[in-house]
Order: C-alpha cells, then sequence, then structure tokens
C-alpha cells in the first residue's frame, strides 16, 4: 500500500452509521473497522473520530415523557455512546486491535494546559499501538460551549495531532457544484486555497448530522491552511477508507490542497481558539499593511488604535484591521490595562508576539 500519509484523522458521521430509522448499521460499521484495521496492519497510525451517540440511543430507549432537546441529547447520548463504544472494541477485538475511548469537550480545548494534556493522552495512545475513537461528550456538554459539530472536533483534532490528512466521512460523495439531487451538478475534485464555495452549498443537512455542509467546508479551508490534505467522501461506498489512499486518482471525493507553508503547533492551537477570545485589539492601516506582507512581525503598541473587551495576559484576542475585519487570533502577551497604557507608544513590548499570531 502507498503509504503517503503515516497518521490519519477519519470522522465518520452520524449518517454513516445510522440506518433511516436511525438504529446503528453494523454493517456498514463493521466495512469500516475492516478497512481501518487495513489501514492499520500496513503502519498508519490511526485516530477516529466517530459519531453516532445521540443516534444508537435513540432507538434503545423510550423516554416517559416528552423530553426537550437538552434531555433527549443527554439522554440518548449516554445510552448511545456505551452502546457505540461497546460494538467498536468487540469488532476491533477481531483484528487485535486494542482501542480506546476518549470523549471531550470544547471548553477542554481552551487553555493550552488542557490543549496539551488531551495531546499527551492521544500521543501515548498512538504510541502503544491503541486506536483512539473521539467525540464530544454530549452528556456534559453545555449547548452554547458545544462544537458545531463533530466536523469541528475532527477538525481539532487533526490539527492537534499534527496528522498528515483528515478524511471526513458523510453521506455524500463529495462537495457538489450545485444541488447534489441536480443531475448537472457534480463533484467537484480538488480546491485550492482561497476558493469561495459558498454559492454551491445548499443549507440543507442530512437527517441526523448537527453541521451540514457549510461547516464541514470551514473546517476544511482552515485545516488544509494548516497543511494538512482534508478528504471529503462518501462513507456508505464499499471500500472507500482503502481506495482513498490507494487509488486516490480513480476514487471519487473532494480534496481540500493543503498549504505548502507549515504552521507550528502553537499557532494551530491559536487558528483554533477564535471561539474563546476574551478581546478585541484593532490594528491602523499601516499596521494592517505589515501583516499582510510576507514578513515576520508581531503586534506593537505603536499601531494599535484601541481595544475591546477585557483580557488577561495569555488570553486569546482577535486581531481586527482598520477596516473592521477581523484578520487574526493571537495569544496575548499583556493583559488589557497594560495595553490601554502602551497604545499608540513607541518602543514598548509586542501586544501579540509573532510566534503566537495566526494570521487568517
Ligand atoms: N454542495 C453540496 N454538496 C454536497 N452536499 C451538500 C451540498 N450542499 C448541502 N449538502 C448537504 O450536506 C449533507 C452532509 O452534511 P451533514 O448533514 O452535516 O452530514 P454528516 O452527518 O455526515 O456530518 C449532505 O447530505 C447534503 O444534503
Ligand atoms: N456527538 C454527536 C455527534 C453530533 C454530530 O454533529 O454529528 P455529525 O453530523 O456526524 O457531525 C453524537 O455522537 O451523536
Amino acid at each position: 500500500m502507498e503509504q503517503k500519509f503515516k497518521r490519519i484523522a477519519v470522522k465518520i458521521g452520524s449518517n454513516v452509521l445510522a440506518r433511516r430509522d436511525g438504529t446503528l448499521d453494523i454493517t456498514r460499521m463493521s466495512a469500516l473497522v475492516d478497512q481501518t484495521a487495513e489501514l492499520y496492519k500496513a503502519g498508519i497510525e490511526i485516530i477516529l473520530i466517530s459519531s453516532g451517540a445521540v443516534a444508537s440511543g435513540r432507538s434503545e430507549i423510550q423516554p416517559q415523557k416528552k423530553l426537550d432537546s437538552v434531555d433527549q441529547r443527554q439522554l440518548f447520548s449516554a445510552v448511545g455512546q456505551a452502546k457505540l463504544i461497546n460494538r467498536y472494541y468487540e469488532l476491533f477485538r477481531e483484528h487485535s486491535i486494542p482501542v480506546g475511548q476518549v470523549l471531550t469537550t470544547k471548553e477542554s480545548f481552551a487553555t493550552r494546559r488542557h490543549y496539551l494534556n488531551q495531546k499527551n493522552c492521544m500521543t501515548v495512545m498512538l504510541e502503544n499501538g491503541v486506536i483512539p475513537i473521539v467525540n464530544e461528550n454530549d452528556t456534559i456538554s453545555v449547548s452554547e460551549l458545544m462544537f458545531t459539530d463533530n466536523d469541528e472536533l475532527s477538525g481539532l483534532i487533526a490539527s492537534m495531532m499534527d496528522a498528515d490528512a483528515l478524511i471526513i466521512l458523510s453521506n455524500i460523495d463529495g462537495i457538489y457544484n450545485g444541488a447534489p439531487t441536480d443531475p448537472a451538478s457534480s463533484v467537484i475534485r480538488e480546491i485550492g486555497q482561497g476558493k469561495d464555495l459558498s454559492a454551491y452549498i445548499q443549507a440543507s443537512k442530512s437527517s441526523f448530522g448537527r453541521g451540514g455542509m457549510l461547516t464541514k467546508t470551514n473546517i476544511a479551508r482552515k485545516v488544509a491552511d494548516e497543511g494538512i490534505t482534508v478528504i471529503i467522501a462518501n462513507g456508505k461506498r464499499d471500500h472507500i477508507l482503502v481506495d482513498l489512499l490507494q487509488h486516490p486518482d480513480e476514487t471519487v471525493c473532494t480534496r481540500f490542497l493543503p498549504s505548502s507553508e507549515p504552521v507550528s503547533s502553537v499557532k494551530k492551537w491559536i487558528a483554533h481558539s477564535e471561539g474563546f477570545a476574551k478581546g478585541e485589539i484593532h490594528i491602523n492601516a499601516c499596521a494592517t499593511d505589515v501583516l499582510n506582507s510576507e514578513k515576520a512581525v508581531s503586534i506593537l503598541p505603536i499601531g494599535i488604535t484601541h481595544i475591546e473587551g477585557e483580557f488577561e495576559k495569555d488570553d486569546i484576542v482577535r486581531i481586527i484591521d482598520f477596516q473592521g475585519k477581523q484578520v487574526g487570533v493571537g495569544k496575548a502577551n499583556c493583559d488589557s490595562r497594560q495595553t490601554l497604557e502602551a497604545m499608540g507608544k513607541h518602543g514598548k513590548k509586542a501586544v501579540v508576539h509573532y510566534d503566537y499570531l495566526y494570521i487568517e
């Protein structure tokens, strides 16, 4: 087998694992496990991000009274995740491959300490030949602080674990250049950097999914910009995983071409931490120009016009240009009070150092 990728993250969407009636499609799951085992035995390190907890719990339990959406998610995922991981455990055991469960929440990515702790957990699993099977801990996730869907989670995991590729398996062959149901539409096979896809994406999403194609494309672009190949393919197609790696040219999918410029590990974390930003740093036209140039520059007080919000040193802040457009995300080198004091002055230390600045 061609070994272009040494480490891959594979996201298996709810719709790949759920049948039309919401029950777990064991045949599909078993086929995907067989393929994962084949790749594993060929020496590829694999991290699975698997949805399906809510979908598999739904068919297991009939609530006594009508439940609101939060109660439903908590109840179904508590029951369903146990069922899901048990299935994976049994199916991988037939290949003598150990697996481990990693349940996480969005907040666990907020601080660098938590982030590195999770990274360490999965690194030690991979070093010991264990396949991590990751899902959101839906039982304790707070609605406002949930991942948009598991596409977002899979992007974070691929980035955190420095994967060479992220394969997102959905119930569709890739991104169509029109409505997927329109016979005139076809799958876009390759997407280069900076391509705007918004005109193609329909608001529709599949029956058990949470995010839809728009989140998939946004995440895919961001992750590819960090130098990771992203592939969107149909998890319901037989042999898809192995085909994608063995016969990439003949296998229908959408491939986001990765940036050739490497992004440091800490910048990857910052790039995905935007949701935790505590404040905004507004910069003037001159600072915007320098930031957009090829040069490696930090945000200095002289280029700052004003700030929004209160932040501490090491908090995540958004960088806003003179036209009000967000141009980046960074880790503050000082708190908001010190920034206000230094703002507009020459010869002061950087408010966001280049090493902790991710330009979009
Ligand atoms: N241009 C497009 N190309 C492909 N799929 C699209 C497009 N626009 C909208 N979609 C919808 O996105 C769905 C897949 O996203 P989603 O429901 O989030 O799946 P998953 O549960 O696998 O994450 C497809 O089933 C399709 O209905
Ligand atoms: N954590 C949830 C997955 C929710 C979700 O957004 O799934 P998906 O539509 O596959 O990205 C579950 O296991 O049911």
